[in-house]
């Protein structure tokens, strides 16, 4: 039986991708894989390597994409992200449902494959609340904080093109964004549910 379909969350740095996500993965315990995905950018206070991210040198990271061991990899504010193979299969592996937390050239790159994931932007609900959002979360550089603005707007575009997304998810009151990611999941959960109660 083909397993549960993966699920990818995109949407601009400081949506809240992550917040949704963990809150996903702790209620949801036995459910939900997150995919880590490398990245040569520094870690920030309290990440993990390996669970995280793998946080890996940009020649490391050339090196293996060179060896074909990335599903899609990108360039963004300066630093390179990507989807090993190996990230997806830990997690598929284990018959959970796979989550992709990546950006829009990352989902352009996953249709051209045979993933078939759910589609979920994450959007806040204006660029001066993501602007303040990412300056309270204190981790950009200005530079940095610059550059994710302007993917941002980029993104916020993009992202309207019809069928890109199965549904959009405004941020704005979070506990209204979880409830609204946990419905479109939910025949994907039951599906995970239904198998675990039958082995
Ligand atoms: N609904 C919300 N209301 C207020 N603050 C929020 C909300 N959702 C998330 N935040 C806060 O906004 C900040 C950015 O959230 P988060 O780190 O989850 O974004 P992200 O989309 O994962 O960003 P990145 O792509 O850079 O990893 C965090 O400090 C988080 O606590
Ligand atoms: N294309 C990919 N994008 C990725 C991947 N992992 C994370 N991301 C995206 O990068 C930005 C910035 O992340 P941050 O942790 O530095 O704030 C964010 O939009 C992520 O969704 C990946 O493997 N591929």
């Amino acid at each position: 039986m083909a397993g549960p379909r993966p699920v990818v969350m995109s949407g601009p740095s400081g949506a809240g991708k992550s917040t949704l996500l963990k809150k996903l993965l702790k209620e949801f315990n036995g459910v939900f894989g997150f995919s880590v995905s490398h990245t040569t950018r520094n870690p920030r206070p309290g990440e993990e390597n390996g669970k995280d991210y793998h946080f890996v040198s940009r020649e490391v990271m050339q090196t293996s994409i060179a060896k074909g061991e990335f599903i899609e990899s990108a360039e963004f504010s300066g630093n390179m992200y990507g989807t090993s193979k190996a990230a997806v299969q830990a997690v598929q592996a284990q018959n959970l449902i796979c989550i992709l937390d990546i950006d829009m050239q990352g989902v352009k790159n996953i249709k051209k494959t045979d993933l078939n994931p759910i589609y979920v932007s994450v959007q806040a609900p204006s660029m001066d609340i993501l602007e303040k959002r990412l300056r309270d979360r204190k981790t950009e550089s200005e530079e940095s904080l610059q550059k994710r603005l302007h993917a941002a707007k980029v993104d916020v575009e993009i992202s309207k093109e019809p069928g890109l997304f199965d549904v959009v998810i405004i941020n704005d009151d979070l506990e209204a964004a979880y409830g609204k990611l946990k419905d479109v999941l939910l025949e994907e959960i039951q599906k995970v549910r239904d198998v675990n109660k039958s082995s």
